[in-house]
């Protein structure tokens, strides 16, 4: 038992090491157009178009771009929240005020300047929108190790709560399988440049 544990940490830290060098030589160029495609496809998602509030993040770096997108779902008038880190590795939540109320946080992170509130914000909206490195063919993700949407999904179905939850990932970032544990609970949707890729239950 403890070795399986062991082993699935290595092929976790493997994977991401293997997504992120990968990401690594995207160009400025690569950046933008993924990020144009990735946020048509997004828009254009039922389950987006018919959201009051949705849960996003403002992306850093290499990351699948969410600029154009968050601003697009504001100008529709969707209320965005946006994470902000805390110290525990949980995530608190703040609005989405524009870019301009953005500012520089810990580890690269850009977070909302406004009122946090709460890490049940999550719990209120109609769509999430998660970062992550892969999913796999049941919708099992893997993201950076810290556990935060570990918790954000884990505090969704302690609410008995059911929102549209999508990752938003390159289109490499499809695989087979990810390592997985107990705690890790699948998401419905991932959505990259080139497709819609819908998992289990939400399958259509
Ligand atoms: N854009 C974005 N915002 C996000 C996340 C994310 O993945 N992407 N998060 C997802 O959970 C939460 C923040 N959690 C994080 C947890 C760990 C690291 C981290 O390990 N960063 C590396 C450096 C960044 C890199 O990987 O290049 C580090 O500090 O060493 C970053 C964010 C909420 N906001
Ligand atoms: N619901 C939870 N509550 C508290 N801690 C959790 C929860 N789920 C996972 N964790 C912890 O988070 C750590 C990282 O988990 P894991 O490797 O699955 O992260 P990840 O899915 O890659 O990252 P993230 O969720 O931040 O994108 C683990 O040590 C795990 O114990």
């Amino acid at each position: 038992m403890r070795e399986t544990k062991a082993v699935d940490q290595r092929s976790k830290w493997e994977l991401r090491r293997d997504v992120l060098a990968v990401r690594a030589r995207l160009s400025p160029n690569d950046l933008l157009a993924h990020a144009q495609a990735l946020t048509r496809r997004v828009l254009e998602l039922p389950e987006l178009t018919s959201a009051t509030s949705v849960a996003a993040y403002v992306s850093v770096g290499t990351e699948p771009g969410t600029g154009p997108l968050l601003d697009a779902l504001r100008h529709r008038g969707v209320h965005l929240l946006l994470p902000v880190l805390r110290p525990d590795n949980d995530l608190d939540w703040a609005e989405y005020e524009g870019s301009h109320a953005l500012a520089p946080a810990g580890r690269g992170l850009l977070e909302p300047s406004g009122a946090r509130l709460g890490p049940d914000a999550v719990t209120q909206a109609d769509a999430v929108l998660l970062p992550g490195l892969a999913v796999d063919a049941r919708g099992l993700r893997l993201g950076r190790g810290a556990g935060c949407y570990d918790r954000v999904l884990t505090r969704l179905a302690t609410a008995r709560r059911e929102p549209a939850r999508a990752v938003l990932l390159y289109d490499t970032e499809l695989v087979e399988r990810v390592p997985s544990e107990e705690h890790d609970r699948a998401v419905g949707l991932a959505v990259t440049p080139g497709a819609v890729h819908r998992f289990g239950a939400e399958e259509s």
